[in-house]
C-alpha cells in the first residue's frame, strides 16, 4: 500500500508493506553517502538488510531509550557524518523508533542547514504516528522536544515484519497511540481494538492515513493537529516526572488520556481496552510536580493551555482553558481512582 503526504513543495510517500525493508534501496536514491541512524535495541538483521540495499552507507548506532534524546547524543551523531564527509546532497536515514526517528530526524534538519532524511520505524509507536508528520527533536533535561524542527521526511518506509521482534511491552506502548488516534478522530479504529485477534496491520495502515490526513491540514501544528496531543498533557508530565526512561511514552499517553475522557462509559471502555492491550497502571504522581511539567508544555501560553478532551469516541475537542482547569482535572481523576480503589477493597 502506498500512500502521499500531499504537502506544498515537500510532499512525500508512505510504503506500508510486509517486506519492503528489503527493498529500501529502491526507495531511497542510492547515489550517495547514507548515514544509518539506529540504537542498540534494534535487531542487528533489521539494520543490516537495509544497509545491504544502500551502497555507501555507514551505520551509526545510539544507545536505545529516551536518555539518549538529548543534545550530547546529537552532537555525536552529528560528528560522525561530519567526520564522514558528509555533503548537503546525502541523506541520513532512521532505521529505528521514535527516539531515533526523532533525533536523527533533527540530525538531518540541521546539517549543513538541512539534508535529505528518510524514516524506517521499526515499533508500532514509530510506525502508526511519529515517523509521519515531520516532528523531529530532543529533550532538554526532562522537558519533551523542547528543542526540535519540523523536517518532512523524503519518505516513510513501514515493514509490519519487523515488528515480530519486538516485546509485548513496546507493542502495547505503540498501539496506545493507535488508539488514540481512534478516539480522537475515528471510532471505526477504536472498534478495531474490540476484534481478536487484534487486527494490527489494519490498525496501523488506518492509523498512519489519519496521520497523513491530519497533517497535510496543518502542517505546523497551527489549529486542529493538535489534536494529536490526546494524552500528552499529562502524558509528558508523568513521564518527566517519573524519569524519562522509567515509563514508555505510549504507556505514558494512555494513562494521560484519562484525565481528558468526558463520559464515564467511555471512560470505561477505553480502561478495559488499555487493561486487553497489557497497558500499566502508572502511579500519577504530585499534582504540583505535574503541573510545573505542564507549564513548560509547548501548548502553553500565560496562564492558559489548549488541552484535548474526547466525550465520544472519534470526536476529540480542543479548548484553551486556564491552568487551573488542568488542576481540577487531575485532581477529579485521583479522588475518583481512590473512591474506585475503597469500593473494590470493601466488596
Ligand atoms: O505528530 C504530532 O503532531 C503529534 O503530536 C504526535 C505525538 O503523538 C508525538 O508524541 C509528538 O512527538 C508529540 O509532539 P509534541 O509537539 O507534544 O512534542
Amino acid at each position: 500500500m502506498k500512500l502521499n503526504v500531499n504537502l506544498p513543495g515537500h510532499g512525500y510517500p508512505i510504503y506500508i508493506e510486509r517486506g519492503s525493508l528489503t527493498a529500501a534501496g529502491q526507495r531511497i536514491p542510492v547515489h550517495r553517502r547514507t548515514c544509518i541512524v539506529t540504537d542498540d535495541g534494534i535487531p542487528a538483521k533489521w539494520v543490516n538488510t537495509v544497509k545491504d540495499t544502500l551502497p555507501g552507507s555507514f551505520v551509526v548506532t545510539i544507545p536505545h531509550g529516551e536518555g539518549s534524546k538529548n543534545l550530547a547524543t546529537m552532537q555525536q551523531v552529528l560528528e560522525q557524518m561530519a567526520e564522514a564527509g558528509m555533503t548537503r546532497k546525502d541523506a541520513v536515514v532512521a532505521v529505528g523508533g521514535g527516539v531515533c526517528g526523532d533525533l536523527a530526524g533533527f540530525c538531518a534538519a540541521v546539517y549543513m542547514r538541512g539534508i535529505d532524511f528518510y524514516n524506517i520505524p521499526t515499533t508500532v509507536l514509530s510506525q502508526v504516528d511519529s515517523s509521519v508528520g515531520g516532528k523531529t527533536a530532543v529533550d532538554l533535561g526532562s522537558l519533551k522536544n523542547i528543542i526540535g524542527a519540523f523536517w518532512q521526511p523524503k519518505a516513510v518506509i513501514i515493514d509490519p515484519d519487523v515488528l515480530s521482534t519486538l516485546d509485548d511491552r513496546q507493542i502495547a506502548a505503540g498501539l496506545a497511540e493507535a488508539l488514540k488516534m481512534g478516539l480522537i478522530l475515528d471510532p471505526g479504529l477504536v472498534d478495531l481494538f474490540e476484534q481478536d485477534p487484534l487486527p494490527v496491520d489494519e490498525i496501523i495502515a488506518r492509523s498512519v492515513d489519519l496521520k497523513r490526513m491530519i497533517v497535510e491540514e496543518d502542517e505546523k501544528e497551527q489549529g486542529r493537529r493538535a489534536l494529536l496531543n490526546f494524552g500528552h498533557t499529562v502524558g509528558h508530565a508523568m513521564e518527566g516526572a517519573w524519569g524519562l526512561d522509567a515509563w514508555l511514552h505510549g504507556e505514558c499517553v494512555a494513562a494521560g488520556m484519562d484525565f481528558m475522557l468526558e463520559d464515564d462509559t467511555l471512560r470505561a471502555r477505553v480502561a478495559g481496552l488499555k487493561q486487553k492491550l497489557g497497558l500499566p497502571e502508572i502511579p500519577v504522581p504530585e499534582t504540583d510536580v505535574l503541573m510545573d511539567y505542564i507549564r513548560h508544555d509547548k501548548k502553553t501560553g500565560d496562564a492558559h493551555i489548549t488541552i484535548v478532551t474526547v466525550a465520544e469516541a472519534g470526536k476529540g475537542r480542543l479548548s484553551r482553558v486556564p491552568f487551573d482547569e488542568v488542576r481540577r482535572r487531575i485532581e477529579a481523576r485521583k479522588q475518583a481512582a481512590a473512591g474506585e480503589h475503597t469500593e473494590a477493597a470493601h466488596e
